[in-house]
Parts: structure tokens; C-alpha cells; sequence
């Protein structure tokens, strides 16, 4: 028989969602267990945003130095990883160890259990050979986990995920890449960077799918000037890991070959043996369906990719301050998806918010589009070297609102935020118009691009 132990609140999972939720109902006095089975802190932290983003930040140095010849004199480059392998071992992840972020919980009256948990039944969570009895909320914070593709031969052969490829001491010689999603395109810019023979194999037409077509060959065209290899449109048939090397079989019939094979094909929510169908919960759903308020279920909430509303950081904490203030029973608005950000960092950063122009035609929308080039803007000209982007907006044509924007360039992901902002409150495009835009910013490409809205 179980011990069982009465408290006002479980998560599981403390990655960036469950670990938000956790503190800040543990600070307003709640008596929170907090669960996790690896480390506090989640992906981002420890094999994803913020690692990655240290790659990149040097990956990105190592380019600039490289625009200075017939810009600003002569640099010679010598690329060395070791510097950014330890950066991620000492600054980011503390060398995978999550004492702090386990201390800063604890601190704030949280309980810690490291542990699996699984759902027992209505208000029963099992954990760690131990039995709560939940007074108030089950969260849960599960995350998610890489999706492999049913790629014949790839179970038998240790091909990385973002795991390994975050916590290489050297790049690889040669890599592989399969997916040209978000995880895809960064590390493959990152490591072609530091001299990695990079191979990207997309099943798609295009590198990021999901982002106006505009993107993807704008991207595949910067890639291929750093010299990493894309091939769009390509299904691989098979995979053999043949001395230290893999082999990768096209539909073609064509073989490619790299030290190194990189699985980044999109991610899963993780709900599997959670014990859902305990509280009445499909079990064998692709994410968990929550409404507004993030619930789930009578006395279960859910937050962060688990619910697979995007699988970004920033939209595991939107949600988790929306449970904790449902939980609390404060009113408050319910999640709102219609300008939900994204940026992905490459260099040029590529940032999104809203519909696509595709997406909006699918939702029966009448549309039009207007597109402007960073290059004929007068700081994107003036900046020549690394100067690739482009503004492209959507416009609802019955309502004269953007429903969607992309913003790719040099500061892709900042001159987003006025976009954002104009997604989200529905300016109407006219007022938007007859806005001052700073000169020469990058963002008054803006203002061509809503001057070349109808032009297409
Ligand atoms: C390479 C890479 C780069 C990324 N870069 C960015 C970026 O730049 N910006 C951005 O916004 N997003 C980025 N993301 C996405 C971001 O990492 C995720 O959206 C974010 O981590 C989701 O947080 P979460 O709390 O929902 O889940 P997670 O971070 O996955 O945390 C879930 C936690 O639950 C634990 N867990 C699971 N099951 C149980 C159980 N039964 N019991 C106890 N514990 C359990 C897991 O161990 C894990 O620690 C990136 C992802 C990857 C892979
Ligand atoms: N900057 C960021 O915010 C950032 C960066 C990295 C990752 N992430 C998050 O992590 C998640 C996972 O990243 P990801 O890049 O793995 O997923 P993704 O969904 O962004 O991209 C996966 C890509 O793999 C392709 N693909 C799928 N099956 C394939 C196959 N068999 N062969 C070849 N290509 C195939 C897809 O068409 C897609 O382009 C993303 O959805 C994103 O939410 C965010």
C-alpha cells in the first residue's frame, strides 16, 4: 500500500512550461509538487533554444568577420568550436546538471520529485513510489520528443537528434541532416559555419514549409552560398552506418555519405504512459486537447508542446500564466493564437507571425500580398554584405487588416514585433500606412512592402 500524500498541486514535467507553473503557484502559497524525470528546466535550457542560440551567436561572428574583405579591410578567420563547446557546458547547462533551477524551486516553497509520474485515476498522481491526492490541479507539462520517420534502416543506426548534436565538443567533419525544418536550417548554417560538410535532405519542396514559399528559396539560395548542400523534394528510401559513416539512400537511387546523420524531421507531444485514460483522456491522441483556460480535463491542466499548439517556449509560457491564473481562479482572457510568433535563427533571421498567404487562401479568405526586399531598402543596401530578406504581408482585404506577416533579414525576429503587434490589434492597414518609419531602419522596409500591397 502507497503511502499517500495530500497537496494542493501536481506537475508533471518541469520543463519551461511545467517549471513556470510550479514556481509561481508555489509563490502564491500553494503546496506544489513539482515532478520531473530528467532535468528541471526542459529542453530549452539544456538541448535546444539556448544552446543552439550560442551556436549560432558564434556561427554568426565568424560570418561577420568574414563580410569584412571590400567592406572594411582584410580578416582572416580561424573557426574553433571549443569556445562554444564550453560556453554551453559552463553557462547554459551547467554541464547538464540542474542544481540551481531545483534549488530556485525549492526555495519558493515547491516540492521536488525526480521521477516519472503517471496519472492514477481523478486526483491521483503516482510518482516516485509515492501516491498524492491533488486538492486543487494536475498539470501536465510532459513536452515533447523528437519524431522519427519510418525510414527503413534508421532504428539500426545511431544517428543523432538535437541531443547530441547540441553537446559535440567538435562539429563533425560531414553531417547529414535530415529535415529542413527549423532545427534543420539553424544547425546546419551553425555548422557549415565552423567548416562541417552540411548535407540537408527536406522531403518538402522547400526548406521551412510552413513559411511563405518566398522563404524557403531565399534560405536554400544563402545556404548554398556558404556552401552546405539542400536538396528539397528528396525522401530517403534507407540508411546504413558503414564504417563510421552513414549512407543515405535517396528515392533517386542516389547515396550520399557524412560522418554524421542528424534527425530532425519535427517533434511529438509526449503522452505516452501518462495514465490518461485514468481520467478519462485519450491516451493515444497526437497532443493534448486543452480549451482556453488550458484544461483538459475536471482538475487537469495542460501547458507547453504537450499540447502541440506550436511547440515554441514562448508559447509554453503564455499558456502556463494562463493555468496558473485559471488555477488561482482569477479571470483572465483565453489563449489567443491568431498572431503567435515564431522566429527562426538563421542569419538571415526568419520570422513569422499569423497566416501565411497560403494558409489564409485555405481559410476562404480573400487576400492580397505585398512583398519588399531588404537589399532595395536604404539599410539593407547600405549594410551589402549579409544583406538577404524580404517583408512580405497579408492583408484581409474584407476587414483592411494583415492577418499575417514575415519578416526575414538581419533583424528578422525584431523588426517582427511591429508586425506582431499589428496582427494581434488588427490596425487597419490604412492607418498603418500613414505611420512615420524611422530612417534607414530595416523595419521601413515595412512601408514598402504595405505601398506594394495589391501590386502583385
Ligand atoms: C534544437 C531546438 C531548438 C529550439 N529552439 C527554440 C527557440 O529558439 N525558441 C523557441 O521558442 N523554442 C525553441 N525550441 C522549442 C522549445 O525547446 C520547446 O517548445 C520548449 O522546450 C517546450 O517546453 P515544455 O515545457 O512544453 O516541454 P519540455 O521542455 O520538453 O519539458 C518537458 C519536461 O517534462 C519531462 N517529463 C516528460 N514526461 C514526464 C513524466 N511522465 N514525469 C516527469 N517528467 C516528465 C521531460 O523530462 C521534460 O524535462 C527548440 C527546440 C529544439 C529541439
Ligand atoms: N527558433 C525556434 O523557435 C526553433 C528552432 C528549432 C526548433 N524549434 C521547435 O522545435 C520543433 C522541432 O524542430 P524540427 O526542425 O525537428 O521540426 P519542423 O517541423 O520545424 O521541421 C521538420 C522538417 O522535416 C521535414 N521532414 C519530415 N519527415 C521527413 C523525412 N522523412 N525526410 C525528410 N524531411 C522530412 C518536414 O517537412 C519539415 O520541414 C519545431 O517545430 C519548432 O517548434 C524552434
Amino acid at each position: 500500500m502507497k503511502r499517500v500524500q495530500e497537496v494542493d498541486v501536481v506537475v508533471i514535467g518541469m520543463g519551461v512550461g511545467g517549471e513556470h507553473v510550479a514556481e509561481r503557484l508555489a509563490e502564491e502559497g500553494l503546496d506544489v509538487v513539482g515532478v520531473e524525470a530528467e532535468l528541471v528546466g526542459g529542453e530549452c535550457p539544456y538541448w535546444a533554444c539556448i544552446p543552439s542560440k550560442m551556436m549560432i551567436r558564434a556561427g554568426n561572428l565568424l560570418a561577420e568577420a568574414r563580410r569584412v574583405p571590400g567592406m572594411a579591410g582584410d580578416s582572416q578567420v580561424t573557426p574553433d568550436f571549443t569556445p562554444v563547446a564550453a560556453r554551453i557546458r559552463d553557462e547554459a547547462t551547467d554541464d547538464w546538471n540542474d542544481q540551481v533551477a531545483v534549488d530556485r524551486f525549492t526555495r519558493k516553497g515547491g516540492r521536488f520529485v525526480r521521477s516519472r509520474a503517471r496519472l492514477a485515476g481523478p486526483g491521483r498522481v503516482e510518482a516516485e513510489g509515492e501516491m498524492f491526492a491533488v486538492r486543487r490541479a494536475v498539470v501536465l507539462a510532459t513536452g515533447s520528443r523528437p519524431q522519427i520517420p519510418p525510414v527503413p534502416g534508421l532504428e539500426d543506426v545511431p544517428y543523432w537528434t538535437n541531443r547530441q548534436a547540441i553537446s559535440v565538443k567538435e562539429p563533425p567533419a560531414s553531417l547529414l541532416l535530415l529535415g529542413g525544418g527549423a532545427i534543420g536550417v539553424e544547425l546546419a548554417q551553425a555548422f557549415t559555419r565552423f567548416g562541417t560538410a552540411v548535407t540537408v535532405v527536406e522531403a518538402m519542396e522547400r526548406l521551412l514549409p510552413a513559411e511563405e514559399p518566398e522563404v524557403g528559396a531565399l534560405l536554400a539560395e544563402v545556404l548554398a552560398e556558404e556552401s552546405v548542400t539542400v536538396r528539397t523534394g528528396a525522401r530517403a528510401t534507407g540508411v546504413r552506418h558503414v564504417d563510421h559513416a552513414f549512407r543515405l539512400t535517396l528515392e533517386s537511387g542516389e547515396e550520399i555519405a557524412g560522418q554524421h546523420l542528424l534527425v530532425a524531421t519535427g517533434r511529438r507531444p509526449q503522452l505516452a504512459g501518462l495514465g490518461l485514460e485514468t481520467v478519462g483522456l485519450d491516451p493515444d491522441a497526437r497532443a493534448l486537447a486543452v480549451d482556453g483556460q488550458m484544461r483538459a480535463a475536471p482538475g487537469v491542466w495542460g501547458v507547453g508542446d504537450v499540447t502541440g499548439r506550436g511547440l515554441f517556449t514562448h508559447v509554453a509560457m503564455y499558456q502556463a500564466e494562463i493555468a496558473v491564473r485559471d488555477i488561482l481562479g482569477r479571470p483572465g482572457p483565453e489563449a489567443d493564437y491568431q498572431a503567435l510568433p515564431r522566429v527562426t535563427f538563421t542569419d538571415p533571421e526568419v520570422g513569422s507571425v499569423g497566416l501565411s498567404e497560403h494558409a489564409a487562401r485555405e481559410q476562404g479568405l480573400r487576400v492580397r500580398t505585398g512583398i519588399a526586399r531588404v537589399p532595395s531598402s536604404a539599410r539593407g543596401w547600405i549594410r551589402k554584405a549579409g544583406n538577404n530578406g524580404l517583408i512580405k504581408l497579408v492583408e484581409d482585404i474584407d476587414r483592411g487588416v494583415l492577418v499575417g506577416a514575415t519578416s526575414v533579414g538581419p533583424a528578422g525576429g525584431e523588426v517582427l514585433y511591429g508586425l506582431a503587434i499589428a496582427v494581434q490589434n488588427e490596425i487597419p492597414v490604412e492607418r498603418l500606412r500613414h505611420m512615420m518609419f524611422a530612417y534607414p531602419t530595416f523595419y521601413r522596409a515595412v512601408e514598402d512592402a504595405l505601398t506594394d500591397l495589391g501590386h502583385d
